[in-house]
């Protein structure tokens, strides 16, 4: 019997050995027809290619529309649509605590580590890109203090200061009456506050006007390498993540603006030792660099340079575009629906009148004395979310239900904000703007669209930076408006959004004209 499987073993071997690519392509043709028959995601409708390769998925992503796509596919296919072999796209509110939920048990996919930075040849895993549950938790409570709306307001004066700078500037543009675009400073003013808060200090995109040290455009190339590269992660090792690139182009690190960025604002406050080590007894500041310096210099165990650093850049990655996406998609609906900017209008004017509003104004007298206002950036945020693809998860090893469906372990899951915040069960007429949904809905309904609003993403991995930008928004806008009438320069042109990752919008060219002076 021995005698027989040795000898059956042999033939085969000299079989592979004679013709290798026939048994490659035999094991490839295998693991395709495994993947489309997968246990458990057989059934699961979607687009038939999809179900055959992830290639489908790459190129829907490749178009930059991908957030179309998905809300026209569950709108055909109902809460669960498989949108590549081993990936199902998920469109069911009630899911958002399964997937998302404060145990962290659904981790990050692959998708996210390459977004980190490199610094000292190794890729540094921050609090956004790590898949690790147990690494997050730690990193987050050394971190989260600082994020929080105590802290942040601490910083008021320093984004009241941007907010100066940027009206000096548009007030350059009033006088002339030449078209603007506004979108563009909406996101200079988006990076300054994030230098600000980060590092207490503008990081010139206002007072120059552009691109400092092609900041911006390094973040639109993280984000295109990111979306197209997060579709097939495995290449990411051959591509960028290629480990022996740090050694044979030692320069690549410089080539990452926001790290290269991140150092010289350090270096400005203090310089980093020749040791690596980041040493800074300036104190008193009330931004992050300070925060953390201080708790370094008391415990480096519980806080290194290292840590300092990544954090720091991570700041400047996901905070200003984001924020920018948001700020740009208030104004833009504004201006398209007249009466909702009458309505704002009426609302900042009546406050401004009655003395309730400083110059600029607070973030307190905002929230208090402007809900309108405060509706009209949360409407605008839940009709154009910054980020438009699914916030991949992975099914735990023993798999879950979702939707009432058996989903096998390993599997990749997660739910596009667009989505969701485009269902008609949870808003009624969700393509149309209206902030006064916000403000009308009896308790039950509020509850449901508040759950089903996930823009700034949900559990235990949701938006450390929400606050920062919360009040960013709720103070500047209301701010602009106050001061500028604000029209398209081409009133019928419409913007165009671009979804790599983030859903970024260009387009936005106005003329402005004062309504009121300091
Ligand atoms: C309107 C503005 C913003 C939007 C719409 C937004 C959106 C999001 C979303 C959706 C996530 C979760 C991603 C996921 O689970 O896949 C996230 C996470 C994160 N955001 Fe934001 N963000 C904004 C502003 C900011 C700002 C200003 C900062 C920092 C300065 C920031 C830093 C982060 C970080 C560090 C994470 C990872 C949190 C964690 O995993 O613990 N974001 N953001």
């Amino acid at each position: 019997m021995a005698e027989l499987e040795r000898s059956a073993l042999a033939v085969v071997l000299t079989f592979i050995k004679s013709h290798p690519i026939l048994c490659i392509c035999a094991l490839y043709a295998l693991s395709v027809l495994y993947g489309r028959f997968r246990p458990g995601l057989a059934g699961i409708p979607g687009p038939t290619l999809a179900k055959w390769t992830k290639l489908w998925r790459l190129y829907d992503v490749y178009k930059c529309q991908a957030h179309q796509t998905a809300i026209r596919l569950h709108q055909q296919h109902g809460p669960l649509v498989r949108i590549a072999p081993n990936v199902v796209s998920v469109g069911d509110p009630k899911e958002i605590k399964t997937i998302y939920g404060l145990t962290g048990a659904f981790t990050k996919s692959a998708f996210y580590p390459i977004q980190s930075i490199s610094w000292q040849k190794k890729p540094q895993m921050n609090l956004f890109s790590t898949r690790d549950p147990i690494y997050h938790r730690e990193q987050k409570k050394k971190v989260a203090g600082a994020y929080s709306l105590t802290s942040l307001l601490e910083c008021e004066p320093a984004v009241d200061s941007c907010t100066r700078l940027l009206m000096s500037k548009l007030d350059e543009w009033a006088a002339t009456g030449g078209p603007v675009d506004l979108g563009a400073w909406l996101q200079y003013y988006a990076f300054d506050v994030v230098g600000e808060v980060t590092f207490a200090q503008k990081l010139g995109f206002l007072e120059t006007g552009g691109d400092v040290d092609g900041m911006m455009s390094t973040i639109e190339g993280i984000l295109d390498y990111a979306s197209l590269c997060g579709q097939v992660p495995e290449m990411h090792p051959f591509l960028l993540g290629n480990p022996l690139f740090p050694y044979i182009l030692p320069a690549m690190e410089t080539w990452n603006a926001v790290l290269t960025f991140t150092l010289k604002a350090i270096n400005s406050r203090t310089s980093i030792k020749r040791d690596g080590e980041l040493e800074l007894t300036d104190g008193g500041e009330k931004d992050m660099l300070s925060r953390w310096a201080a708790t370094k210099n008391k415990d480096p165990l519980k806080m290194c340079t290292r840590d300092i650093i990544v954090h720091l850049s991570t700041n400047v990655f996901a905070g200003s575009d984001t924020t920018a996406i948001a700020l740009r998609a208030a104004i833009y609906f504004l201006i398209k629906n007249p009466e909702k900017m009458q309505k704002t209008l009426a609302e900042i004017d009546a406050a401004d009148q009655e003395g309730k509003l400083s110059e600029p104004i607070s973030y307190k007298e905002s929230i208090t004395h402007l809900p309108y206002t405060c509706a009209v950036i949360k409407e605008a945020m839940r009709l154009h979310p910054s980020v438009g693809l699914l916030m991949e998860r992975h099914v735990p090893p023993q798999g879950a239900e979702i939707c009432g469906k058996y989903i096998p372990g390993g599997t990749i899951v997660g739910i596009n904000p667009w989505v969701l915040q485009h269902d008609p069960n949870v808003y009624e007429d969700p393509e149309t703007f209206l902030p006064e949904r916000w403000l009308t809905a009896d308790a039950e309904k509020l509850a449901r669209m508040e759950t089903s609003f996930i823009s700034f993403g949900a559990g235990s991995r949701t938006c450390v930076g929400k606050n920062i930008s919360l009040m960013e928004m709720q103070k500047v806008v209301p701010q602009l408006l106050r001061r500028y009438s604000i029209n398209l320069a081409e009133p019928k042109a419409e913007w165009k959004t671009s979804n790599r990752w983030f859903v970024q919008q260009s387009g936005l060219v106005c003329r402005l004209t004062e309504r009121k002076a300091d």
